[in-house]
């Protein structure tokens, strides 16, 4: 019987063993520019290791994908975070899972409210980027360097994530 999930609310608090929820809400903030602006510091664990390994900045704009959902592979970065920060108000599937001798398992599926960014723990299972609803772009914060920092795991049977309410 294939994996069959139900999204779920992103919080910070469900989503800390996979890494950091990307809100204002919550965040230590202060204001900077002589009170002209609000800062929300220090949200996300940034890594970028191995050989050569820096931060990078990026955008991207991903076509929609539409729930119920098949998803056949997850993947991760052995050598760096990664964090998806929406552009929009649109919102976004999160799939993540554990590892247990390096497969992933017990997936877990989340629904961000708009707004609402991740960054992915280094090194943890995590479904391709899924926006939801339109054409989306996205700021990424990932690593580059040298070495192969991507890992992919295709599930002998995919993941079925339903639509809200099914
Ligand atoms: N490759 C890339 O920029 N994105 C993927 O790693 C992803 O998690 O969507
Ligand atoms: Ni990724």
């Amino acid at each position: 019987m294939p994996h069959s999930l139900q999204p779920q609310p992103l919080t910070p608090e469900a989503f800390a063993p996979f890494g950091q929820v990307l809100q204002k809400d919550g965040a230590r903030n202060f204001a900077i520019n002589d009170g002209t602006c609000r800062r929300f510091h220090d949200l996300a664990n940034v890594e970028a290791t191995g050989p050569g390994g820096r931060v990078i900045v990026s955008l991207v704009t991903g076509e929609p994908s539409t729930l119920p959902l098949l998803v056949e592979m997850v993947e991760r970065h052995p050598f760096g975070s990664q964090a998806f920060h929406p552009l929009s108000r649109n919102r976004f599937l999160v799939v993540v899972c554990e590892d247990e001798d390096g497969r992933p398992v017990r997936p877990r599926a989340f629904l961000t409210s708009p707004g609402q960014g991740v960054n992915y723990d280094r090194n943890v299972w995590h479904g391709v980027l899924t926006p939801l609803g339109e054409t989306s772009d996205f700021l990424i914060v990932d690593r580059d360097g040298e070495g192969d920092n991507l890992e992919v795991f295709t599930f002998d049977e995919p993941v079925l994530v339903r639509a809200p309410g099914e």
